[in-house]
Formats: C-alpha cells, sequence, structure tokens
C-alpha cells in the first residue's frame, strides 16, 4: 500500500490563531492557546496518523522583530520549521490591521507552496472575507486560500484535504503511534505556563519560565516538581501573591489539567526563584532548551 508523509508548518504573527488551528487539525490539545500574543515559544510538533498517511504540523512563535535573546531563539524555530515544510500555512488573522511585512519576509526565502489562511471570519462579514481573500490572491497568489474559524472548526476540513493531497508519497517519519515529539514533561510543563499566563498580567507571563525539576511515576499517582522562574524579586512576590493565594490556584489548576492529561492523580510542588535577566543569558537560553 502506498503511504504519504509531510511536514507542514503553521506560521503567522502572534495571536492569529495557529495554536487553535493546529490544534483542531490534530483533534488534540498540543499547543496552549491564550488571549496574549506570544503564547507559543517552542517549535511544537503535533502528528496525525492514519494507515496511508502522516501528517506532521508544526506549531511555531508567532513572527515578531526580536528584541530579547528568547526572542531571537523563537525567531531560530520559525526559520527551522521553514527549512523543513513540504507545505507552509500561513496564518492570518482577519481583522489584523498592522503589516505583516515581517511575515512576508520569511516567506520570501521559502520554496514550498504555501497556502493562506485567513482566520476569525466568525468575528467578519462576508463582504469583508470577499474583500480579504481578493487581497490575498493578489499579494501571495498562494496555491490554495481558505477562509476560516479555527475556534469554530469551520472550514478546517478543506484545509486538511488541502494538505492530504500536497503531501507526497513518503514514509512515515515517525512511529506510526507517536503524537508528537516533546514528552510528556515538556506538556506538564507547558500545562503550568498557560496558567501563568491566564492568571498574570502585564510582563509577568513574558518574565517566566517552567522547569520541572523532579518527574516521579509511581503506580498510581505521578510526583512532580517544578520550579518557576521570574526576573526579578518584585515577580516574585506578584507570582506568590499574599499569603501565597495566587501561586496556589496556578497549582490547583494546574494539577486538575495534568491529571486529566495524564489520566492519573497528580501531586505537584511548585517553587519560585528568581534569575535575573534570564531572557538575555545565552546559557540559561541553552539550559532551558531554547538554543542549541
Ligand atoms: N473569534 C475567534 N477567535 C479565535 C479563532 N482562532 C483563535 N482565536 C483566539 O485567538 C487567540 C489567540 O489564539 P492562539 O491560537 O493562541 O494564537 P497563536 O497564533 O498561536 O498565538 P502565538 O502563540 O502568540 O503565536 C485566542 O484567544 C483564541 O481563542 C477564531 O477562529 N475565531
Amino acid at each position: 500500500m502506498s503511504h504519504k508523509a509531510g511536514f507542514v508548518s503553521l506560521v503567522g504573527k502572534p495571536n492569529v490563531g495557529k495554536s487553535t488551528l493546529m490544534n483542531a487539525l490534530v483533534g488534540e490539545q498540543m499547543s496552549i492557546v491564550t488571549p496574549k500574543a506570544q503564547t507559543t515559544r517552542h517549535r511544537i510538533l503535533g502528528i496525525v496518523n492514519e494507515p496511508e498517511y502522516q501528517i506532521v504540523f508544526s506549531d511555531t512563535p508567532g513572527i515578531i522583530k526580536p528584541n530579547y535573546g528568547l526572542q531571537e531563539s523563537m525567531m531560530s524555530f520559525v526559520n527551522g520549521s521553514l527549512v523543513d515544510a513540504d507545505i507552509i500555512i500561513f496564518v492570518t488573522d482577519i481583522n489584523e490591521r498592522y503589516d505583516e511585512s515581517d511575515v512576508l519576509e520569511k516567506l520570501k526565502n521559502t520554496s514550498s507552496p504555501i497556502a493562506v489562511i485567513i482566520n476569525k471570519i466568525d468575528k467578519s462579514t462576508e463582504e469583508y472575507v470577499k474583500a480579504k481573500l481578493a487581497y490575498w490572491q493578489e499579494t501571495l497568489n498562494p496555491k490554495a486560500i481558505f477562509a476560516v474559524s479555527a475556534l469554530h472548526k469551520h472550514n478546517v476540513e478543506a484545509v486538511m484535504n488541502f494538505i492530504l493531497e500536497e503531501i507526497p508519497e513518503h514514509p512515515p517519519y515517525y512511529e506510526k503511534d507517536a503524537l508528537t515529539d516533546k514528552t510528556e514533561r515538556f506538556f506538564v510543563s507547558e500545562i503550568i505556563r498557560e496558567k501563568v499566563f491566564k492568571l498574570y498580567e502585564k510582563e509577568i507571563p513574558y518574565s517566566t519560565e517552567i522547569i520541572i525539576t523532579a518527574y516521579k511515576e509511581e503506580e498510581n499517582i505521578n510526583r512532580i516538581s517544578a520550579e518557576i522562574i521570574v526576573e526579578r524579586d518584585s515577580q516574585k512576590n506578584i507570582l506568590i501573591g499574599k499569603g501565597g493565594e495566587m501561586l496556589k490556584k496556578v497549582g490547583t489548576y494546574a494539577r486538575k489539567d495534568m491529571e486529566e492529561f495524564l489520566q492519573k492523580k497528580v501531586f505537584l510542588e511548585m517553587f519560585v526563584k528568581v534569575i535575573p535577566d534570564w531572557r538575555n543569558r545565552k546559557n540559561y537560553l541553552k539550559k532551558f532548551g531554547y538554543e542549541e
């Protein structure tokens, strides 16, 4: 039996809905979704397996002009995913007003076929959708163009059908039962990071990194220890909150999601630690998995 396989990269500005679209395409919650920009920091693979094909999706950090070391590393994950791709899915928000020149700049250097996804059409009118379709057809002349709502899974199937037509005949790249290249430990740290993004404001989420320091799997329970890294004492105080209230909230919500994800009881303990300016320090970026 013939088998198709290919790499599909989702790229675009922060907050346009790349992670939501990938989760809809993969049919699993792979990538964290929050209302804040720059939630995704790594390149995250989501793999769809059927007997006759394997599609390897990459969700990538939103494309920006980097301001600090961490953002530079985030952009190198984007570049890597463009080089590998059999298909590039360029996601744009229908209501995006500011320009997409940073993204278009990156797309210029690739030879892979591009599909444009105009997302969040649930927040728009038919007329405006038509205008945007014409605009992107003219601007990029892509191989295909779709108007979708990733959130409501509207027209996502058409994107999937396009991908299936495009990917080449190839043996599978990963085991046929693999869902991702990331470990349980990684997803557990992402669950905590998602709670931090949802519960705190301003610079706190962007200054935070989560390190899983211990991960013990026992028969009926996983015992997990995590460090929440911030850049300043003031951030540490905010994270912990009065009488530890806020941190407790993070812990409770995170533990519930972990138990759901792992289908197992979880004991979670967390410590907050200050590492001044970690986002600009090469040795820490390396240690935290953002650099080779
Ligand atoms: N109304 C509407 N909202 C959407 C849709 N798709 C995504 N969103 C919302 O847009 C926000 C950002 O979604 P994400 O999927 O995290 O966006 P992203 O492009 O991965 O963001 P970064 O990680 O910053 O690159 C979330 O609040 C989503 O719920 C959609 O089709 N319609």
